[in-house]
């Protein structure tokens, strides 16, 4: 039996479970500015978490920390238990974290399938002269590869655009291309930085649906920055808020929405913002 710590607001199913994620004590500064600071969080094994606030609260510097692009001023990451000092952006995303960005960041000139390959590339392993040489192992690979990325495009319904260049799909389509590349690193815990950004309600309803289904097909956690209320009420297990840097609130969705804190400092300014629209 695995503890799970007082703080966690990991669902039922996953107590007693290694968690994906235990963050103790994280924190970072910048120069004189300290973007986060005891930020302790546990993500149970199949949970989908949110993590929101306002602009400038240090969502994506969280990402950044669990992804190794910035190493923590102070704190532990704990990565289904392991610690994941000293790794690098590479080793962590092996050990099981991977990411999207707020700003699509695809190969444009490359194929639709290609983007996906490169997702799974850390998992293709053959001795280089297979490649250099194009040896019966290497097209071996290359079948699986293929077949793995006509998979994974199928869950969002991409077979067709497989031959497309990445550059050419609709934003939505890019949106979902993203996700298809970070699951083919074949991930333990998959952050989703805006996801619904620039996506109308139509796309936005699908989108939440098939982050629950990416969920129970790969048995995965999924932690989502996100701003749209709808979307995070409408999937997240567990939220947890921040407010300059520090954690003002952990709950479920109705928990979230009753805070007083929260409401003062993100979901009055949220509803605001949604009634002027
Ligand atoms: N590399 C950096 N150097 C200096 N300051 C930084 C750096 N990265 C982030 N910050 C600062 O840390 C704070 C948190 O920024 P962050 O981008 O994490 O916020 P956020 O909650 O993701 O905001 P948004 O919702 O607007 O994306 C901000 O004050 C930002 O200016």
């Amino acid at each position: 039996m695995v503890p799970v710590p007082s703080h966690s607001i990991v669902p039922e199913r996953d107590l007693g479970k290694m968690p994906v994620l235990e963050c103790q004590h994280l924190g970072i500064d910048f120069g004189g500015l300290t973007a986060v600071n005891e930020f302790n969080l546990t993500v149970g094994q199949t949970e989908i978490a949110g993590l929101i606030g306002p602009n400038g609260a240090g969502k994506t510097t969280v990402f950044n920390l669990l992804t190794k692009v910035y190493q923590p001023t102070r704190g532990t990451i704990l990565l289904n238990g392991k610690d994941t000092h000293g790794m690098s952006i590479a080793q962590a995303n092996r050990a099981g974290i991977a990411r999207t960005f707020q700003n699509i960041r695809l190969f444009n000139n490359l194929s639709v399938e290609d983007n996906v390959k490169i997702g799974l590339h850390n998992q293709v392993r053959y001795p280089m002269w297979d490649g250099v040489f194009r040896l019966p192992k290497f097209w071996k690979q290359e079948k699986l590869a293929h077949e793995s990325a006509m998979e994974l495009l199928s869950i969002f319904d991409m077979q067709d655009l497989a031959g497309h260049e990445a550059g050419s799909l609709p934003y939505g389509a890019q949106r979902r291309l993203e996700i298809v590349r970070a699951l083919a690193t074949n991930p333990s815990l998959l952050l989703l930085d805006e996801p619904a950004a620039g996506m109308n309600p139509s796309e936005t309803a699908e989108l939440m649906e098939n982050i629950v289904k990416i969920r129970d097909t790969f048995h995965i956690a999924i932690m989502l920055i996100e701003h749209d209320m709808n979307l995070v009420m409408g999937i997240c297990e567990g939220i947890c808020v921040l407010n300059f840097g520090q954690i003002i609130a952990k709950g479920t969705a109705e928990e979230i929405q009753a805070n007083p804190k929260v409401i003062e400092a993100y979901l009055g300014s949220q509803k605001k913002e949604g009634s002027k629209g």
